[in-house]
């Protein structure tokens, strides 16, 4: 079989087939062709294909050569004008003769696309097309592109001026971000951000994954909201070793270890990493290894952070730690890298003068063996979305249904505040940073407001970091958090301007917007006295919530005929014991899910790509 019939074969194939085409083809055993000149093909055709869809359409291509179908049309067609060593077939080959018949007719109207889109020259057209210029700008695909690629330089290997001298040379500096979202293609423009040290944002199709400084783990692709956490812990000196209890795969884990590094003048501060999933933690080990931050980061690998003994003399400098748990990952944006193939359709009329030999034929479709049956593709999706590459291993668990979101929710937000508040009993620590990439209220704002009602909360004096005592960034930064009635269990959470200050500690962004950041959610918490000294406006502040926050199975004091009886949160045995289970039960069913939810979203979007 000739490398067109196999690659349209398995373009073909690729619905519900799942995993990348990259994968896929690397994977088949059976192949004649080279699975890289298979995929550099459909990469590059895929490319060009807003043109050659016009260029073979206009050729009226289909209509003559039954023996072509849309998609062998435009791989061919790409070869014939655009690849330098022409079609990859014996000059006798009946594709190369069909698509070759119609050479000057196709070489001519790709001269006229180029020439209406003010193109000077082919290589001028082709740079163009490199950049993904050519890409539409309207539509959901053009809203996701138009999210920016945001990079944090890592400080343990490099410096933000090294990289603009290297990586960025040749890049103008500009003075807003909206000018990067405006951006098309893979415009030469960074945007030094305001709020996190050595962080640009570049507009959304630059590619910089095959640069020395992303092999080399000089620069890290990390969205600005999931910066926050590590800067907002805002570490220092003496906050002794860090923890970050929930790590793969590292990118907050190798943020708060280039502050501590910066900051660890001759010091053996440490960073301990905890991941309970053993395949996130080999990516974890391999993050921290390129990020050149494996003299500082003890990885946890398949540890259990709730499992960890808080009198082991492990911890016993832990001062700071990073929580940043699974949860819905609703705020994800979807950095779309799946590629569309702009099809040419057979029904399209031709705008250039036909074959005189072949007008009017009605020539009978062949079809053999093991190659794609034009009678199947007589009807094409006029586009096929296509993920060509790998995708980073997904960190969160998509929501099958929106009637299950409310389970969900509860089970999800069960298993944060359990582990949060497993955080808060760590002898020594003084600072914890609370994020999720969710947009729901119950997994950010609601499960700080249950951690400050628990006991260990109140009994070792922990309490939102407020917004004026906020590094800079933060502090400088608007959205906050905001309070949704009825989401609490039981009556109200603390009320008025307590209750204000503390949504004001809290931070959030929101996705789609012109900050171009992803939906998150961050708190920390800190805490100054000794156990037991609660300071008095913080004591103040939870003993308020304590009468309003109560755990949905306590029961009421008119039940229990004890009205000084109150739910003392989650620090007893038997709670802690029972959310344990509760959350083990939600992670392993989340786990089952996750697999079959990206499987019927890949599927989706391949639908959405055909219509
Ligand atoms: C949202 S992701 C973390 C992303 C990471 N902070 C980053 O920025 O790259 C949550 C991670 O926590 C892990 N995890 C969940 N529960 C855990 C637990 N009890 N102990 C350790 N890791 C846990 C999950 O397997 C997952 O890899």
């Amino acid at each position: 079989m000739s490398l067109y019939y196999e690659t349209a074969a398995m373009l073909q194939n690729a619905e519900g087939a799942g995993g990348s085409f990259k994968a896929r083809l690397f994977r088949k055993k059976d192949l004649k062709s080279k699975p890289g000149q298979m995929y550099a093909l459909v990469a590059e055709a895929a490319k060009w294909s807003p043109v050659l869809k016009g260029v073979v359409e206009g050729c009226g291509v289909l209509g003559e050569e039954r023996k072509l179908t849309p998609i062998l049309a435009l791989l061919l067609a790409h070869d014939l004008l655009l690849s330098k060593a022409g079609v990859a077939a014996p000059k006798d080959h009946v594709l190369r003769l069909a698509i070759e018949r119609h050479k000057a007719r196709l070489a001519a109207a790709l001269t006229k696309a180029r020439i209406s889109r003010r193109f000077p020259t082919l290589e001028a057209f082709r740079t163009a097309v490199d950049a993904g210029e050519l890409e539409p700008e309207d539509g959901a695909a053009g809203e996701e592109m138009r999210h920016p690629r945001w990079v944090r330089v890592n400080t343990l290997k490099s410096r933000l001026s090294a990289q603009l001298e290297s990586t960025f040379k040749g890049y103008e500096e500009v003075g807003n971000i909206g000018e990067i979202l405006a951006a098309r293609g893979s415009k030469k423009i960074y945007y030094k951000d305001e709020n996190i040290p050595d962080l640009i944002a570049l507009p959304s199709r630059v590619d910089l994954s095959k640069t020395p400084a992303y092999g080399k783990g000089e620069i890290i692709f990390q969205d600005k909201a999931s910066c926050f956490p590590a800067y907002l812990l805002d570490l220092k000196e003496g906050d002794g070793d860090v923890i970050d209890g929930c790590a793969a795969p590292g990118n907050k884990t190798t943020h708060a270890a280039a502050i501590v590094a910066s900051q660890n003048k001759g010091g053996d501060r440490k960073v301990m990493a905890f991941e309970r999933d053993k395949g996130r933690s080999e990516i974890l080990k391999k993050m921290v290894k390129l990020a050149g931050a494996d003299g500082i980061v003890t990885v946890k690998a398949a540890s259990d952070f709730i499992a960890a003994k808080l009198t082991s003399p492990d911890y016993e400098n832990v001062g700071a730690i990073l929580l940043d748990p699974s949860c819905s990952g609703t705020g994800i944006v979807g950095r779309d890298d799946a590629i569309k193939l702009h099809l040419p359709s057979a029904d399209a009329a031709p705008t250039a003068p036909t074959q005189s030999h072949a007008r009017n034929r009605k020539r009978k479709r062949e079809t053999k063996p093991g190659k794609p049956s034009p009678e199947t593709d007589a009807a094409p999706a006029k586009e096929m979305v296509l993920d060509l590459d790998e995708k980073p291993a997904q960190e969160e668990t998509p929501l099958s249904s929106a009637d299950k979101l409310a389970d969900r929710l509860a089970a999800l937000s069960t298993f944060q505040l359990h582990i949060l508040t497993h955080a808060m009993r760590f002898p020594s620590a003084r600072k914890i940073t609370y994020s999720t990439c969710s947009i729901h209220f119950e997994e950010n704002e609601g499960v700080v407001f249950q951690a400050l009602a628990t006991s260990v909360a109140k009994q070792r004096g922990w309490r939102v970091l407020r917004r004026e005592e906020q590094v800079e960034g933060m502090r400088k930064w608007a959205r906050r958090g905001q309070w949704e009635e009825g989401k609490l269990s039981g009556p109200v959470g603390v009320e008025g301007k307590k209750r204000q200050d503390i949504l004001d500690g809290c931070i959030r962004c929101d996705k789609g917007t012109e900050q171009g950041t992803m939906g998150f959610f961050v708190a920390a918490f800190v805490r100054e006295g000794e156990d037991g000294e609660v300071d008095g406006e913080a004591r103040e502040a939870v003993d308020e919530m304590d009468m309003h926050v109560r755990k949905p199975a306590a029961p009421t004091a008119e039940q229990d005929g004890n009205s000084e009886e109150e739910w003392d949160g989650f620090s007893d045995e038997e709670g802690a014991a029972e959310l344990k289970a509760k959350a083990e039960e939600m992670v392993a069913k989340q786990e089952q899910e996750k697999e079959a939810a990206a499987k019927k979203s890949m599927n989706k979007k391949r639908k959405m790509g055909k219509k």
